[in-house]
């Protein structure tokens, strides 16, 4: 099973979730790779089994929108049938970002396992869900 974590983090807070999710989930999977989405293909999303999205909340209450929305509007077709769990880092509200984005893919028939959101820069209780969300999906 492959799997594959794609992310956009502009001040680090997201990106160390997603450090903490590859964690947990190389633990139980070796064929886990993380990913820039700066740096994402189309085939990334197509060859794998299981995707992890983390976009922090940004705009108002939306994902980044010169990498990761433009990747997701590539991609959300794609997704339909894999196992797909989202993340993010928020400050100024209350995660409904996270919300909207779950829902928008539910819309589209895709099945969220599980999202995670973490408050600014991410504590310990937080990574440690994150490691639990990468261990628990990647098996
Ligand atoms: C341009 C911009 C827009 C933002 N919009 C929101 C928002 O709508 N809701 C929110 O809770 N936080 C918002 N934030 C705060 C970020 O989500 C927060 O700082 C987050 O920790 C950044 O994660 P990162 O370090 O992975 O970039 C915004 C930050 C920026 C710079």
């Amino acid at each position: 099973m492959k799997v594959k974590i794609i992310y956009w983090s502009g001040t680090g807070n997201t990106e160390k979730m997603a450090n903490a999710i590859f964690e947990g989930a190389k633990e139980v999977n070796d064929d886990t790779t993380l990913i820039n989405v700066c740096d994402a293909k189309v085939d990334d999303v197509k060859d794998a089994d299981v995707l992890i999205f983390g976009c922090p909340a940004m705009g108002s209450e939306e994902l980044e929108e010169e990498y990761m929305r433009p990747y997701m509007d590539s991609v959300n077709e794609l997704l339909k049938g894999k196992k797909v769990a989202l993340f993010g880092s928020y400050e100024w509200a209350e995660g409904q970002w996270m919300e909207y984005w779950k829902e928008e893919l539910e819309n589209l028939g895709v099945q969220v396992f599980e999202t995670v959101i973490a408050y600014d820069n991410p504590s310990e209780d937080a990574l440690a869900d994150c490691r639990s969300l990468g261990k628990a999906i990647a098996r």
